[in-house]
């Protein structure tokens, strides 16, 4: 059987007598990337809330065979990292500083540490903004910068991982877009369960081995593109008629 990086039963979440959450279950496998889709306000983001710990639903929250509570902060944040929506970060630090910000869970020497931020900086094609300070950034340099962040804080001990990313690709121009992503599959060939959420429903045929379409607050079908993204699941979700076209290349597209 496949180890399960996460498990969520039975989640269900209410604020101000609102319900945001209702009974979701989820299961995540290393070396998948599954993507999170559905129209705004359907609980995408509260959902990420409550595996990173933001917020406290009731039901059961199990992280790499744990119960979330059981697990001392410093030791999960090793192995689970947050990519947010937005940063509230003001301090002018460098754009290095942000990355090594990464690192703080993890007890390596200095030189190792920037090593990695260096390695990971690369990777987020960011390395030629690191002495930039991080508030006179471009959005989409911004958001390159949190990538390269949570790039730094897994990197480590050869161990089960989860990275969640909240709208990575919000920012971000079109080759960027695709280049975050391409990074994203490759942690998840390198062992890493990713759980992304992105609107753009080309991206998430693509790139997600997953989908999982939430409504509501509750997930209201999931599996393979194919048989998430029909033209009327499309249409009953996000009120819009799409139906799919087949490139040159033999990759279908959603229009
Ligand atoms: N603290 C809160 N108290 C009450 N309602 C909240 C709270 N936080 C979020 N909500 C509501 O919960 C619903 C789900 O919000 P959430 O941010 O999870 O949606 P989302 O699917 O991520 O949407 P988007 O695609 O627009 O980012 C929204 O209707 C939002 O107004």
């Amino acid at each position: 059987m496949k180890p399960t990086v996460l498990e969520l039963r039975h989640l269900s979440l209410r604020l101000q007598g609102k319900p945001l959450l209702t009974d979701i279950h989820l299961r995540l496998h290393p070396g998948r990337v599954t993507v999170l889709l559905g129209p705004n306000g359907a609980g995408k983001s509260t959902l990420f809330k409550c595996i990173a710990g933001d917020l406290a639903a009731d039901g059961g929250i199990e992280l790499f065979g744990r119960p979330r509570p059981l697990w001392p902060r410093r030791e999960l944040a090793r192995r689970l990292a947050v990519l947010p929506q937005q940063s509230g970060l003001q301090f002018p630090f460098l754009a290095r500083e942000v990355v090594a910000m990464g690192r703080i869970p993890h007890d390596s020497r200095q030189q190792q540490n920037d090593h990695i931020v260096e390695a990971a900086m690369d990777r987020a094609r960011v390395w030629h903004l690191r002495d930039a300070p991080y508030p006179r950034l471009s959005g989409g340099e911004r958001q390159r910068v949190h990538f390269a962040r949570v790039l730094a804080q897994l990197q480590g001990e050869d161990i089960p991982k989860l990275l969640l990313l909240d709208e990575p690709t919000s920012a971000l121009d079109l080759g960027q877009q695709h280049l975050l992503l391409q990074e994203g599959r490759r942690l998840a060939a390198e062992g890493c369960a990713v759980l992304v959420i992105v609107h753009d429903l080309n991206l998430a045929a693509r790139y997600g081995d997953h989908l999982v379409l939430m409504r509501e607050g509750r997930i209201s079908c999931e599996g393979g593109a194919e048989r998430v993204l029909t033209p009327d699941n499309v249409e009953h979700h996000f009120g819009y008629r799409a139906q799919w076209l087949q490139s040159p290349q033999g990759h279908r597209v959603l229009v």
